[in-house]
């Protein structure tokens, strides 16, 4: 519908003009005496929160208004109050973005105009997502640097209000709070339209651990997250919104309103012996990337700057692993894999025709509600919905067969092979360049890019693609693990010769040598290490992201940090 000007009356008692062109909506100040009108809001839709128009039976007056008095005569012609919320940037190039509310009269001869506006402008400031979403938020008091109250308070909730969501507060009482809460919550899936955790990464982890241990838990876990990042570790919203926007609590807000579902893959992991089952959606290491998280936990106070005095901490103990791996390997060849993500992000940048919206990797129609959203998941397993609504399928041992490659790291802790003996990865090497008894120094294996702002470490993951990336780091000197700090958030390392990379459906993994290390991580929590198995449940999750993807790092886009392109180093 196209919506004409509608002029208006303004706080001040002064004319305006309400404008929607262009994919913009403008609120125009028009002066009396010649001059060019002033512009007093100029957003773009994405930033449009909610346009309103008062009922008519008790009009309000426009500028303070929204204490609910009536202005002056009540009777059916006298003005009605149009309300316009929106998030305002401080100037084109700022990040910062801060909630502005304007609310304007409209005279009787102009309600019909203003009623269409009012539609075209929710119309255009929704145009694949439903408005007014039903929010669970849960709110930790004691991550990160430990503001998250205060946040919520001053930031999140006055954004959540303006866009009209319905809001349910819980705050955590204490560790695993979350995950209970998940797993017994009632959970109305028409009511939740999102689980928004002011947290780390920490909580969505407990959530994702709720939800699996549900009756219902392959349709609970299809409830879409959205972080609002308050913790020291908010990696899922450095993949979300990028380096620079991670801890942007106002675009984080908009992402609860907005955001679109993006299916992710989870990683089940069974503990063993004890036949415990994780899931995670960030990330499984073993090794010296294990300390980045463990024995930091002091360092809060530093945010995720904490994880960078980690890993020095790590090179300079410079420890080697001992253990044995069984791959189920679908590519090592890294030229092909980051070729693919490529394609995959400049597919993802082809522009939607009217009414497309992007799930995933896939074109879909129509917009998104709560269950369009399981329509939408499901579709891509064809399942029926009875099937779709019991528990997740339990987690037996793996039985690796004979297509499965075995990496084994060494057993003699003084020997390291000669790098420049390295034979070279070759397509169709699915030991991805490793050598039984080469040293290992961590492995790391990730369902999304970043881990942290400081580490694009899987730069060629492809979301809801049944795959899990790993790397395989080999013992290097210091020196160089020092130097690979450098570039480590564009994604650099991954063309290091000592890092083999592999995408994996399914990974077993035995501890050698229990003495040496005795627990590894999921998701920033520590386990005790002696055998786990791993396989990807794909899309058995829902991330919400306000492009319908993760973020595009310069890896995928192109070129590096110092605008080269990122490619591989040439012999
Ligand atoms: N009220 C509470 N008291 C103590 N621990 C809590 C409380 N609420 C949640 N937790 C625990 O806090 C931990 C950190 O969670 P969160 O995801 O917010 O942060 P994080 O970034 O992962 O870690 P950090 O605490 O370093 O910020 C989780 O293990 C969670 O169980």
């Amino acid at each position: 519908m196209l919506a004409t000007d509608v002029p208006v009356i303004l706080h001040n008692s002064t004319r305006g003009l309400l404008s929607l062109d262009d994919g913009r909506l403008d609120v125009l100040q028009l002066s009396s005496d010649g001059r060019p009108p002033k512009r007093l809001l100029s957003s773009p839709m994405r930033l449009v929160l909610r346009a309103r128009l008062a009922d008519g039976a008790s009009p309000n007056g426009a500028n303070g208004a929204s204490n609910g008095h009536a202005n002056g005569n009540n009777t059916a012609d006298a003005p009605r109050r149009l309300d316009l919320h929106a998030l305002r940037q401080k100037n084109a190039n700022s990040h910062a973005l801060h909630l502005t509310k304007i609310h304007v009269l409209v005279e009787q001869t102009h309600i019909a105009d203003a009623e269409a506006f009012v539609e075209a402008v929710m119309a255009a400031a929704y145009p694949v997502t439903t408005p007014f979403r039903k929010v669970l938020l849960l709110v930790n008091p004691v991550g990160g640097k430990g503001k998250a109250k205060s946040i919520v308070k001053e930031t999140v909730l006055p954004i959540l209000e303006a866009a009209g969501c319905l809001i349910e507060l819980q705050e955590t009482q204490y560790r695993n709070h979350a995950e209970e809460i998940a797993k017994t919550m009632e959970l109305k899936y028409e009511y939740v339209a999102v689980i928004a955790t002011a947290s780390g990464d920490g909580i969505i982890c407990e959530v994702l651990n709720g939800l699996a241990e549900r009756p219902d838990g392959k349709k609970a876990l299809r409830t879409p997250i959205a972080p609002l990042p308050t913790g020291s570790a908010c990696a899922c919203s450095t993949n979300l919104f990028g380096i620079q926007d991670t801890f942007n609590i106002a675009l984080a807000a908009l992402n609860v309103i907005k955001g679109q579902h993006l299916p992710i893959d989870l990683a089940s992991i069974l503990l063993l012996p004890e036949k415990k089952r994780r899931v995670s959606f960030l990330s499984i290491a073993v090794g010296m990337m294990v300390d980045l998280d463990f024995g930091t936990e002091h360092l809060r106070w530093m945010g995720d700057t904490r994880f960078i005095y980690g890993y020095v901490r790590g090179v300079v103990q410079s420890k080697n692993y001992k253990m044995r791996m069984r791959f189920d390997v679908t590519n090592t060849d890294k030229e092909a894999m980051a070729k693919a993500a490529r394609d995959a992000a400049r597919a993802d940048m082809t522009p939607l025709k009217p009414g497309e919206r992007r799930d995933s990797h896939a074109v879909v129609q129509g917009p998104q509600t709560a269950s369009a959203s399981s329509k939408a998941v499901v579709n891509g397993n064809s399942s029926s919905s009875s099937e779709d609504d019991g528990p997740i399928a339990p987690h037996v041992p793996l039985q690796p067969n004979d297509s499965w490659v075995t990496i084994e790291s060494n057993t003699d802790k003084r020997m390291r092979r000669d790098q420049s003996t390295s034979p070279p990865t070759t397509p169709g090497d699915k030991m991805g360049g490793w050598q039984n008894g080469d040293s290992l120094s961590y492995f790391y294996a990730g369902l999304m890019p970043w881990v942290s702002r400081d580490l694009n470490c899987w730069p060629v993951v492809l979301p809801g693609s049944g795959e899990i990336d790993m790397v395989v780091q080999r013992v290097i000197s210091r020196k160089e693990f020092i130097a690979a700090i450098d570039g480590a958030e564009h994604g650099d390392g991954y063309w290091n010769e000592n890092q083999c990379y592999y995408k994996l459906r399914a990974f077993t993994v035995e501890n050698l040598d229990k003495e040496g290390t005795k627990s590894f991580s999921l998701d920033g929590e520590q386990y005790p290490f002696n055998e786990f198995h791993v396989e990807v449940m794909p899309r058995a999750a829902t991330l919400l992201s306000l492009d319908g993807r993760f973020t595009h790092g310069l890896f995928v886009s192109g070129t590096n940090k110092k605008g080269k392109l990122n490619a591989p180093p040439k012999a």
